[in-house]
């Protein structure tokens, strides 16, 4: 257990760079490299002004175990700068992804560590991010990136996470002979996971009725639709927050909340998909007061401990990220995959890979939930049965490879 919990490798390093009026500024870069017991790591790169090396380091665990509990054999890693791509000319970031990735790339490439989309990176910083690493590798190799660079296919890598969460929250309801019709949703976040989430829920007849940001929540008493969504996504892309009403003046109906959390909305169903503690203590009574019945996880660790004590002593039923939101591993092995480069797979091909794997994750954590003794009258059994399920694999692997 003390190996597990110590990373193998933390690198910090400095990341000067020279703003549009040719200002110098200095960021801190981050790469946790949690674990390679299974394989070479994976995991996403954050921008965002809160992030720092303990930040990194718990979201390297994290995606270390939900690596271990997909279906292939790969290590954990996190990491990112503690840059804020907000407000910055699309020059000023690709002058900082240059220069973070001249730090970095010593550390990455296919067999060692390949990095991913997360918070405050998207498409454009993974472009940039992957120039510079071709030139400084010199070679092609370890599509870090989106599938808009390398192919013209539909890997959905965008999409997968926020996707693989509905999928998987499909599955529990289906478990409880339930299905998403009708489904009233609260979902937190209005970014990539949020997004994709609200699109694959509304294809499954579900009304999920609320976004938000640092700033407060939208509520949509109607539900969103999919031109609804194209709004919010121009919004966004334009770095504006929901509280400028743009999407009000178009939705006469919708409502916005000033500094406060969407969690005291009627609902049967939450996802949180913005990022990390976003619900405390009285967060989580207002959820149970509001009828929540289920709660994804698409942050990663998005409940402090003392609202999980309360979701706990309320039976609210748990969908762990390391689990529903595995979508993103799936379709980053995906796209390595030399089938995957050299056969065009249709979106339509490319979901129902997606939906086969969540499966796989759905059925392993339960399996070891029940084996463990966790009934599904547990509200965390998926939580601990995922858990246990990568422990397992991961102790294992390191078992063997002796005292490394
Ligand atoms: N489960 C997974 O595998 C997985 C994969 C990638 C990202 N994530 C997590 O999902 C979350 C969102 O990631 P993303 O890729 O959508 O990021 P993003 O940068 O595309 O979007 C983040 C969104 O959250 C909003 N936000 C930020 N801070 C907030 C706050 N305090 N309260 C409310 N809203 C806030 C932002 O305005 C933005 O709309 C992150 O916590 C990330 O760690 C999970």
């Amino acid at each position: 257990m003390e190996r597990l919990l110590e990373p193998e490798r933390m690198i910090v390093v400095r990341v000067p760079w020279v703003d549009d009026r040719g200002e110098t500024h200095v960021n801190r870069g981050f790469r946790v490299q949690f674990n390679q017991a299974l394989g070479p790591c994976r995991g996403g790169f954050r921008f965002h002004p809160s992030m720092s090396l303990s930040v990194a380091k718990f979201l390297a665990f994290e995606q270390t175990l939900r690596n271990a509990l997909s279906p292939y054999k790969i290590g954990g890693a996190a990491g990112g700068s503690d840059f804020d791509p907000k407000g910055k000319s699309d020059n000023e970031v690709m002058r900082f992804c240059q220069s973070f990735m001249h730090e970095i790339y010593r550390y990455l490439g296919i067999d060692k560590d390949l990095p991913s989309e997360e918070m405050g990176v998207g498409t454009r910083e993974m472009g940039y991010l992957f120039g510079q690493y071709r030139r400084l590798a010199g070679h092609f190799q370890g599509s870090f990136t989106g599938p808009r660079i390398f192919w013209s296919g539909s890997s959905l890598r965008t999409e997968a996470t926020g996707y693989s969460l509905v999928f998987f929250a499909q599955l529990l309801l289906a478990d409880l002979n339930k299905d998403f019709k009708g489904i009233r949703c609260v979902v937190s976040g209005c970014g990539k996971i949020a997004l994709h989430v609200l699109e694959k829920l509304i294809a499954y007849g579900a009304l999920p009725v609320t976004v938000s940001d640092s700033k407060g929540y939208l509520v949509d008493e109607e539900g969103f639709d999919y031109d609804k969504i194209a709004l919010l996504r121009e919004i966004k892309t334009q770095q504006r927050s929901l509280m400028t009403q743009d999407y009000s003046k178009t939705y006469a109906r919708a409502k916005y909340y000033d500094e406060a959390k969407p969690w005291n909305e009627r609902c049967d169903v939450a996802f949180p998909c913005a990022t990390q503690n976003e619900i405390d203590q009285s967060d989580a009574m207002n959820l149970v007061n509001s009828g929540c019945r289920i709660l994804v996880e698409g942050s990663n660790m998005p409940c402090t401990p003392e609202a999980v004590d309360v979701l706990r002593k309320s039976n609210v039923l748990i969908a762990p990220a390391v689990a529903a939101g595995a979508g993103g591993v799936v379709a980053g092995e995906f796209e390595l995959n030399h089938e995957c480069n050299s056969v065009n797979w249709s979106p339509q091909d490319f979901e129902s890979k997606l939906q086969e794997a969540i499966k796989q994750t759905y059925q392993r954590s339960l399996k070891a939930a029940l084996d463990f003794g966790y009934s599904k009258e547990s509200p965390e059994y998926l939580v601990h049965g995922a858990v246990i399920s990568a422990f397992l694999t991961l102790a294992q692997a390191m078992t063997d490879q002796g005292c490394v």
